[in-house]
């Protein structure tokens, strides 16, 4: 077996090698993972598995993103996508192979973090990723949908006004970069993704309509993307299901909940996505009318350059702290004194003792602040011999959140 680089010209064969392991066929929908779900694949990052037949087997790539983080820092991050081994093959190392071969060409790059959307959650912790940030569902039936009236904060001045995706796509590709910018755990959707219509919707071109929050000047800062199920004769319901509600900032976003909370004819409405601490719930007249369902991790993070990595990031409390790093799918232990002054860090090697003994995954799980350092020192997978100043360190003022399905 060899693994290679993929150029343009390998486009077509690497999307056939890919499609087989998800069970998919060439001529689906984009909605069902074909057609313009692989349009925006940048072929000059892919990795290819080659038997020694001369036939492909496997499939790996990466997409050039930007990642915002804490501290609103935004920063160029790795997206790996597209990871595929043929069900003839696999079970033989195959995928080790190739993620081996992509973590080196991506330091070779000039990488430092590497992301992705994991398919199973038992695959890359061995390759040193990390669960980062998460989502959940939020079902509310239409008749307890009402908002409370907020006890502190005045009334939207802005207004919603609905469109179809088609007249806006301009529109969302503006308002989703400004989201994007300012919410830790967010990564970019390039330009290319837009115009290509790549990926889900959305992006892709499925039926939506798009409510548009504008502010009081009449300049839009918030979209929710929803579509109306047919009525259900069995459950006797309609859902609205809303994909995702993006504002640049709280009232904008209440706004469009409210809109669409108020719909008429429709019994539930779900929001798809929502980050796991989030005001909605809070804003709700009748706190229990709000179901959760569906928590999962979202962003796997993989640190590919632990001093760069930590001092990209912003920091909120000032401190000491020693971090003694195994790598061991690269085969590295490091050990490096952090230092934080004024939202700054300071990152070098040292032989001081470690107040904290971790797998590169797991710091890849504290990094953009979703999980406190104490919370895997009690799951046991943190050495900590001072866990509170690690949380204080590591803490965040706002969840990291990811909504881009790549
Ligand atoms: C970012 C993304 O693109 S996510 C999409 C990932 N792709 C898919 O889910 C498509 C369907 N699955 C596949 O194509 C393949 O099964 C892959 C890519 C997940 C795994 O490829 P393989 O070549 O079989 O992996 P490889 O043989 O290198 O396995 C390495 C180790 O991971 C384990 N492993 C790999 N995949 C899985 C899995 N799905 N479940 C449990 N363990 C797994 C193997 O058992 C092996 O463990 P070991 O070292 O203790 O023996």
């Amino acid at each position: 077996m060899e693994i290679r680089s993929t150029t343009e010209q390998d486009h077509d064969v690497f999307v056939d090698t890919l499609l087989t392991p998800f069970g998919l066929v060439r001529d689906t929908t984009a909605e069902d993972g074909g057609g313009a779900w692989w349009s925006a694949l940048e072929m000059d990052r892919g990795v290819m598995a080659v038997a020694d037949d001369g036939r492909p087997i496997g499939t790996a790539a990466s997409y050039s993103f930007e990642l915002t983080l804490p501290g609103d820092t935004v920063v160029p991050v790795a997206g790996v996508t597209a990871v595929g081994v043929l069900p003839t093959h696999r079970r033989r190392g195959v995928l080790t192979a190739m993620m081996r071969y992509q973590l080196e060409e991506l330091r070779e790059r000039g990488e430092f973090l590497s992301v992705l959307l994991a398919s199973e959650a038992v695959i890359y912790r061995r390759f040193g990723y990390g669960p980062a940030t998460y989502t959940r569902r939020l079902t509310v039936p239409r008749h307890r949908s009402a908002l409370a009236a907020p006890r502190a904060g005045g009334a939207d001045t802005g207004t919603v006004e609905v469109l179809r995706r088609a007249e806006c796509v301009d529109l969302m590709e503006e308002v989703y970069d400004r989201y994007r910018r300012t919410q830790p755990g967010a990564v970019s959707r390039p330009h290319r993704w837009w115009a290509l219509r790549a990926g889900q919707p959305p992006i892709a071109p499925a039926p939506r309509y798009v409510a548009v929050h504008r502010d009081a000047d009449g300049v839009p800062d918030g979209y929710a993307s929803y579509s109306r199920g047919d009525y259900d004769p069995v459950t006797k319901t309609v859902v609205l299901t809303v994909d995702e509600t993006i504002a640049v900032d709280d009232a904008a976003f209440t706004a469009l909940a409210r809109f669409v909370l108020e719909h008429d004819l429709v019994t539930q409405i779900v929001f798809k996505h929502l980050p796991t601490e989030h005001p909605l719930r809070w804003q709700l007249a009748d706190f229990r009318a709000g179901e959760v369902g569906g928590e999962t991790d979202w962003l796997w993070v993989r640190l590919l350059d632990v001093p760069r990595a930590l001092t990209a990031r912003g920091w909120f409390a000032d401190g000491e702290l020693v971090l003694d790093v195994e790598d061991r799918f690269l085969g590295e232990h490091n050990r490096y004194l952090l230092t934080v002054r004024d939202g700054k860090a300071e990152c070098v090697t040292t032989d001081r003792d470690p107040d904290l003994s971790l797998d590169v995954s797991d710091l890849g799980s504290i990094y953009l602040g979703g999980t406190t350092p104490s919370t895997l020192v009690r799951a046991g997978h943190i050495r900590a011999h001072h866990p509170a100043l690690a949380d204080t360190l590591f803490r965040t003022p706002r969840a990291p959140f990811t909504l881009h399905w790549f």
